[in-house]
């Protein structure tokens, strides 16, 4: 990943990598200068004062110049990354996604691609400072060669040490990497759950001591230990220079005519070298994390394949008919170690037909649902769209047909709805046939609010698919957050409509007082279909709620 971004940018960064060695070879003059001035002639010093102004000019123009290249090649990782992830969870089928978890992919988008960009902000500083400190050493090899080989052993010595420190920090860093993906799944419980935790003190304690703060502590301790491993490596590496700075100024430098010169010029170098080597230790740590964040990265979205072609075509196809053949799909539960398994199911769909969709709690139906409108693949089996089978290379195109409102549906701020020519005279003329419109109104197409009761908010997302106005309309449990008369308006009004228009509709439903209204009823248990009857339902058949309804009403399955 970082690799990539390096790849991305590499004109800009070159440019500001040169930008970044000027100024540090121009800083190492300053001093350079400032060491000559120190012993020089007065007939010299006029000439020397000039490239000196020159030279302090030059380090503060390149100094500037590198700091907002580097500001805005972060800035743009940044925002290079965030689209990258995002569109790499657009496109990853459905269910990896699920398995994943949304706590990794926002820690993804939020953490670590702001750490990854942190690169970029610690780059500069790193060359920078390797400039200033190479360059002093040449300075230094300039002024005594002998020393200049022992300032050689010196940064051996401390490589070496800071390779051996990196290699036990990176482990630890990892661990809080792992843990900060969790922890971001706590905080989503922090609101999503804070109806739950008011409302039990004790629960609200120990979310709070055994959970949050646990992993708070772990991600704390983790990283802290990592970077002071970084921060000893650093000390380790202090005491080596100022191992060599005295041994240089008290043992290696013999009187001769030149011990002035090269005493002052050690002890100038020395003395300014310390700051950038000290920066350069500091930020070769958030270079690792950095490391680390690119990592993660890579991980998330090397898991989020897709295997299927993306269509660009905003059309549904045409529905003739629809016929699940075989389809089978199982859910593997680690920590249990069980398998569900749905199927094979055998079903056929066909416009102007609506079929209810019945059965206890976790007998398959959301699951068959999700199969249905192509979110799965089918794991055996397969599904034929009007005499053609769709796969890989069409079931984005399927995905098309159909106009969704699952249990756990999803509101957006705004109607992304393509091709309707008055999206907001429209979506007005369906909040009031969903007798919502004193509550709520399309304003330049987006909803006026979305603060609404969950029966509303469903409505609302009835307008959607109403808008959507695609051949298949499919609804989860639409109406268990419907007063009865709204119940009514659904299953006798509503849906009826949408038979008349020509749509195949699936409702998942558990109002058996209203079974009789469908042209088919399907029943699951424990992930197979158990009775799936087409004709009339007579009011006996469907009055046994919880029950299976009566085997003479039509074809067994
Ligand atoms: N994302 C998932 N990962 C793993 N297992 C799952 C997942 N979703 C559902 N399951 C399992 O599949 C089974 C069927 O779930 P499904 O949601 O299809 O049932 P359902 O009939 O729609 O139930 P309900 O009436 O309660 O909504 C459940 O037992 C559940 O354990």
């Amino acid at each position: 990943m970082l690799k990539y971004l390096i790849n991305q940018s590499r004109v800009s960064l070159a440019g500001a990598s040169l930008v970044t060695v000027f100024h540090g070879a121009c800083s190492v003059l300053l001093v350079a200068q400032i060491s000559s001035a120190l012993t020089a002639a007065e007939p010299e010093r006029g000439t020397m004062a000039l490239i000196f102004i020159a030279t302090a000019i030059a380090v503060m123009l390149s100094y500037v110049g590198a700091a907002i290249l580097f500001e805005r090649l972060g800035q743009r990782a940044n925002a290079e990354l965030r689209r990258f992830v995002a569109q790499r969870v657009l496109a990853a089928d459905y269910r990896q996604l699920e398995s994943i978890g949304s706590a990794r992919i926002q820690s993804a988008l939020a953490e670590h691609s702001t750490r990854v960009a942190e690169f970029f902000v610690s780059f500069p500083v790193i060359l920078m400072n390797a400039v200033i400190v190479a360059g002093c050493l040449l300075y230094m090899a300039w002024l005594s060669w002998q020393v200049f080989l022992l300032a050689l052993v010196v940064v051996g010595l401390g490589s070496v040490g800071y390779h051996l420190a990196h290699l036990r920090a990176i482990r630890h860093l990892d661990i809080a990497a792992n843990e900060q993906d969790q922890l971001f799944s706590y905080f989503r419980s922090l609101t999503d759950g804070a109806k739950e935790l008011r409302l039990n003190r004790h629960k609200r304690k120990a979310f709070y001591d055994e959970v949050l703060s646990s992993s708070i502590e772990t991600v704390r301790r983790e990283r802290t230990f990592g970077m002071s491993v970084f921060v000893a490596s650093g000390g380790w590496a202090q005491f080596l220079l100022y191992a060599f700075i005295g041994m240089v100024l008290f043992a290696l430098v013999s009187d001769g005519p030149d011990r002035v010169l090269i005493m002052t010029g050690y002890a100038l170098v020395f003395v300014y070298m310390i700051g950038p080597l000290e920066a350069l230790l500091l930020s070769i740590p958030r270079a690792n994390m950095a490391q680390v964040s690119a990592e993660r990265i890579d991980e998330i979205t090397q898991a989020m394949v897709t295997s299927e072609v993306q269509t660009d075509g905003s059309s549904s196809p045409a529905l003739q008919s629809i016929a699940l053949q075989g389809v089978l799909h199982r859910y593997y539960h680690e920590q249990s170690d069980e398998l569900f398994t749905l199927g094979p199911i055998d079903l056929d769909f066909r416009p102007g037909e609506i079929t209810f969709l019945v059965g206890g709690n976790g007998s398959g139906k959301t699951t068959l649902a999700k199969l249905l409108v192509g979110l799965y693949p089918p794991e055996e089996g397969r599904i034929v769209l009007n005499g053609s089978v769709v796969d890989e290379s069409n079931r984005d195109r399927y995905r098309q047909l159909f106009s969704t409102v699952f249990s756990d549906f999803h509101l957006f701020d705004r109607l992304l709805e393509v091709g309707t020519a008055d999206l907001d005279r429209e979506g007005n003329r369906l909040l009031a046939k969903l007798h919502l419109q004193n509550k709520v109104k399309v304003q330049n197409g987006a909803f006026s609010t979305l603060a609404l009761s969950q029966g509303q908010r469903k409505r609302l997302a009835l307008v959607i698919a109403y808008l959507e106005n695609r051949p298949f309309f499919l609804f989860d449990e639409w109406a268990a957050d419907q007063d009865p008369v709204f119940k009514e308006v659904f299953y006798r009004e509503l849906l009826p409509e949408l038979r008349a228009m020509g749509k195949a509709i699936l409702v998942i439903s558990h109002d058996d007082r209203y079974f009789h209204l469908a042209d088919r009823l399907v029943r699951m248990e424990s992930g197979c279909l158990t009775f799936n009857s087409r004709g009339p339902m007579k009011d006996s058949a469907t009055k046994n709620s919880g029950t299976a309804p009566p085997l003479a009403l039509g074809s067994i399955v």
